[in-house]
């Protein structure tokens, strides 16, 4: 228990797996803690103070299992491990305990488990830091699975949305920046799990030195010159990384840095209202990432995720991804058979990463070994075409291509070679080295092999010798090899002249057990054979590790380029099931879209057999060919909203590399977008629907500039009528005066529409829906000029509001109409007094006066059923 205490004294916030046998157990609060998580049983063994000491376990093969669940529900967990054997520990006493000590902690951003992970998701654990009295900011960054490290320069202000753009699993953060307000804030916007560090791991000095520790350098000039804050979010980082991983080596690829201006901005509320990756109601389904989506690897898959979580700004990347994607359009053969190839692609980036951490098996080498290959073939594909590559495809090839990398192609090669056909998942487990990839373990392999068929032999011997057919040589874990005979055989062999050759071992009811000299030295044979062959195939195991770990960086860029490809290859073919084109970046600061869809809602309504109408859109910041900003009215329901959000998505997947259901769009690049689409609560953060309104509203006044694109839907809705159309009003205004950006403007306050008489950049466009037979009907598509009117009540009647209701409604619309000073004396202040209903349709309906005239029980079944046609034909 000593040994225990001390351990977990030095790991607080952890719970302690702590190794005994085969099971990690967990002692005291920790083990009530995991058995109701876990549903596990809560024990006791031996005591403490005087007091049962409640334990837990699970068992060591299990583990992964268990650790996934406890990580899950946000705990941490410091894995202990035996630092030597039992026999090791005898050496130094006969009472000594086996030495133990903590291998690793595991936190939501250092699991580098397969089985934990999701394979198209990264994990990222990032670490934000502020220097220079706060007016500095970065974020380290990086995906412990993968080896990807980022560095990124952001100001402080944006610490949010740039932490946003990152699948972050874990974030860092010290004591002393989480109290910086703007750091605060940031933190509030973020929904991911925070771990608190203490000051002194971010400091310039501790990520100077860390830095230069975890690349072996004396100097970080090859990395570029870093800021202060750049420096100390390293430190943080790789402070953590050293401290979860126990002290062993951190093995990250050189960092990448990305200055402030590389992407487009998106901030926490903007990106959770555009439902980019993650829907409202939390997962993926409905979002844009699953809408657009086909990669077919993993890494593919979270390359993809990142592009449409970090669009860019740089117009020759996004113009290079584009070639990518049109050379994949273009060649749908060869995209096919891309395709197929990279179906077939294992996940190399995490295989190698495991067995860089030592944390790999066998499978991870199959892994390595069959993703080479497929690469290779992918590349002599794509090399074999007579069309040049565009410059991404074509780095990628080169990435690839066997005979410029001759050092993975022998990699691959002694990889199928020396691995066997079934591969188990650990390297403990044996047996995963083929026969006739090594000497010594053949010759192992063989005298264990020989030694079984010894075995038989000398136990045909002992049957022909003792004449008792019935004898058999069997193993167990307690006696080794041992001869069992039926009882009533054993005396004979206690006997002469056998007795000099059999031992008494065992009596059992039914059997007798012996064993002999021979059999004896046959058993220590096997079991140094064993042994040996064990050892050897660890030793095996290692060497191939180490042959993964000298070609890491051939293998990380083999990795990358199949992702690109991937990428690439997938974004055409949704391109060309979807009809979507490639824009065309204009240096102007327009929007000019034709026929633009939003891809989400096209793909739901086209689940339900339903079309999706296209809408065009142009806008210009300058005010030169187009408005820069429009004021969007029409009935509820008529696709305002949409009609917003598809302008967002359509800037998000252009910027992003991808192409846009339209049948053109032309795009000045944006530095930002901001959306305000419907309200909701944030009660979790004490807002009311209207602060939350208002906090985002500012948000984009504030920040929105000459390049970015905003949209607003229904600014001021959730406060008194006056009030929220003088905020909307003054947004407007500031919109089209101040900021100067291209902005789309939904509103149902009818009276802004005047301001496009006022303001000269901006115009009025109206979602249009028909009256028909009384009924309304949507027809989504957009008109220029203000809506005529909302059509509210008929869309409450749609909706199912009972008909009292409904005629209520109408009539205080009619008084409305009329007397608009009325407002003031309605709902909240005074009641309209309800006028005595002078006409109800339904009363003077046919279908009723035929019923009013029914006497139900002089009807015959025949006449009841004539009837019942009758009434419905009068409906
Ligand atoms: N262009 C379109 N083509 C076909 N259907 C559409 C289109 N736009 C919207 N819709 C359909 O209309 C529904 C309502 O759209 P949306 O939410 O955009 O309306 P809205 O005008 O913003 O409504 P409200 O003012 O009540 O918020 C969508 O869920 C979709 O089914």
């Amino acid at each position: 228990m000593a040994q225990y205490l001390e351990i977990k004294a030095r790991h607080q916030d952890a719970l302690l797996f702590f190794r005994m046998g085969d099971f990690y157990e967990l002692f005291f609060e920790d083990a009530v803690r995991a058995a109701e998580i876990l549903d596990i049983t809560l024990t006791a063994r031996g005591e403490h103070d005087g007091k049962p000491i409640p334990m837990a376990g699970v068992p060591y093969h299990a583990a992964e299992a268990y650790l996934a669940r406890l990580i899950k529900s946000g705990e941490r967990v410091a894995v202990c491990e035996q630092t030597e054997s039992p026999a090791e520990a005898k050496k130094r006493g006969s009472k000594s305990i086996v030495n133990r000590d903590v291998v690793r902690v595991v936190t939501p951003g250092t699991i580098t488990e397969d089985t934990i992970l999701s394979s198209r998701q990264g994990q990222v654990l990032a670490a934000i830091a502020l220097a220079a009295g706060g007016t500095e900011a970065a974020i380290a960054a990086c995906d412990v699975s993968t080896g990807a490290f980022e560095i990124m320069e952001v100001s402080p202000e944006t610490i949010g949305e740039k932490a946003a753009s990152l699948p972050i699993s874990e974030l860092l953060v010290t004591e002393d920046d989480e109290a910086r307000p703007l750091v605060r804030q940031a933190l509030a916007s973020l929904r991911m799990p925070v771990t608190r560090r203490p000051s002194r791991a971010a400091s310039v000095g501790s990520g100077e030195s860390a830095l230069k520790a975890a690349y072996r350098l004396a100097a970080l000039d090859g990395f570029g010159s870093f800021t202060k804050a750049e420096l100390c979010a390293c430190g943080l980082l790789l402070d953590y990384l050293s401290l979860t991983q126990a002290g062993a080596d951190i093995r990250l690829d050189p960092p990448n840095r990305r200055g402030q201006s590389a992407s487009l901005s998106i901030d926490p509320a903007t990106r959770a209202s555009l439902e980019i990756d993650t829907a409202m109601q939390g997962g993926r389904k409905g979002t844009l990432l699953a809408t657009v989506d086909r990669t077919l690897t993993a890494p593919g898959a979270r390359l993809f995720a990142d592009r449409l979580s970090r669009p860019e700004c740089g117009r020759e990347t996004i113009e290079a991804r584009y070639d990518a994607v049109s050379f994949f359009l273009q060649e749908s053969d060869i995209r096919s058979d891309v395709r197929a190839c990279l179906k077939a692609t294992p996940d190399l980036e995490r295989a190698r990463t495991r067995i860089r951490l030592e944390r790999g098996g066998p499978r991870d080498l199959k892994s390595i070994a069959v993703a080479i290959r497929e690469g290779a073939s992918l590349a002599s594909m794509l090399a074999s075409l007579q069309t040049g590559l565009p410059a991404l495809v074509a780095s990628a090839v080169s990435a690839l291509d066997p005979a410029s990398h001759a050092d993975l192609t022998h990699l691959a090669d002694d990889l199928e070679n020396a691995l066997a056909e079934n591969l188990p998942t650990l390297a403990r487990d044996g047996g995963f080295i083929a026969d006739g990839w090594d000497a010594a373990l053949d010759e192992s392999r063989s005298l264990r092999r020989d030694s079984r068929k010894i075995i038989a032999e000398l136990q045909a011997r002992y049957c022909d010798e003792t004449g008792i057919s019935a004898l058999k040589i069997k193993f167990n874990n307690v006696l080794g090899y041992f001869i069992d005979v039926p009882a009533r055989h054993g005396d004979a062999l206690m006997k002469p002249p056998h007795a000099e050759t059999f031992i008494h071992r065992q009596t059992l009811a039914s059997n007798m057990r012996f064993s002999t000299a021979d059999l004896s030295d046959l058993a220590g044979r096997i079991s140094r054979a064993e042994e040996a062959a064990q050892t050897r195939e660890i030793e095996l195991f290692r060497e191939l590790c180490l042959r993964v770990e000298s070609v890491t960086e051939a293998i990380s860029e083999a990795a990358h380029a199949l992702a690109e490809i991937d990428v690439a290859a997938a974004a055409a073919g949704w391109a060309d099931a979807h009809d979507a084109v490639r824009p065309v970046l204009a240096d102007e600061p327009v929007f000019e879209a034709e026929a633009l869809r939003h891809p989400v809602v096209e793909a739901a309504l086209k689940a339900e057999g339903e079309g999706f109408t296209a809408n065009d859109l142009n806008m210009d910041a300058s005010g030169a060919l187009a408005p820069r900003l429009a004021l969007v009215t029409g009935p509820n329901m008529a696709g305002k909203s949409t009609y917003l959000r598809q302008a967002c998505l359509a800037v998000i997947l252009a910027q992003a590399g991808l192409f846009v259901p339209a049948k053109s769009l032309r795009l000045g690049i944006a530095d930002r977008i901001f959306s305000r689409v419907g309200a909701s609560d944030d009660l979790s953060r004490g807002r009311s629907t209207f602060m939350v309104e208002m906090v985002e509203t500012a948000a984009i006044l504030n920040q929105a500039t000459d390049r970015s694109f905003v949209i607003l839907d229904e600014v001021g809705r959730g406060t008194s009528t006056y009030d929220g159309l003088a905020i909307a009003w003054s947004a407007v205004e500031h919109l089209h005066n101040t900021n100067k950006c291209r902005a789309l403007f939904a509103t149902h306050y009818h009276e802004l529409t005047g301001l496009a008489e006022e303001l000269p950049h901006a115009a009025n466009l109206s979602l249009r829906a028909k009256e028909w037979k009384d009924e309304l009907v949507f027809l989504h598509d957009v008109a220029s000029g203000p809506a005529d009117r909302s059509y509210g009540v008929q869309v409450a009647r749609l909706a199912g509001l009972p008909a009292r209701a409904v005629r209520r409604a109408e009539q205080v619309l009619k008084k409305l109409e009329t007397k608009p000073d009325a407002v003031e004396s309605l709902p909240l202040f005074a009641s309209v007094a309800e006028e005595p209903e002078t006409f109800s349709p339904a009363e003077d309906h046919p279908a009723l006066r035929l019923l009013d005239a029914v006497s139900p029980d002089d009807l015959t079944p025949r006449e009841a059923l004539d009837l019942l046609y009758r009434l419905k034909s009068e409906r």
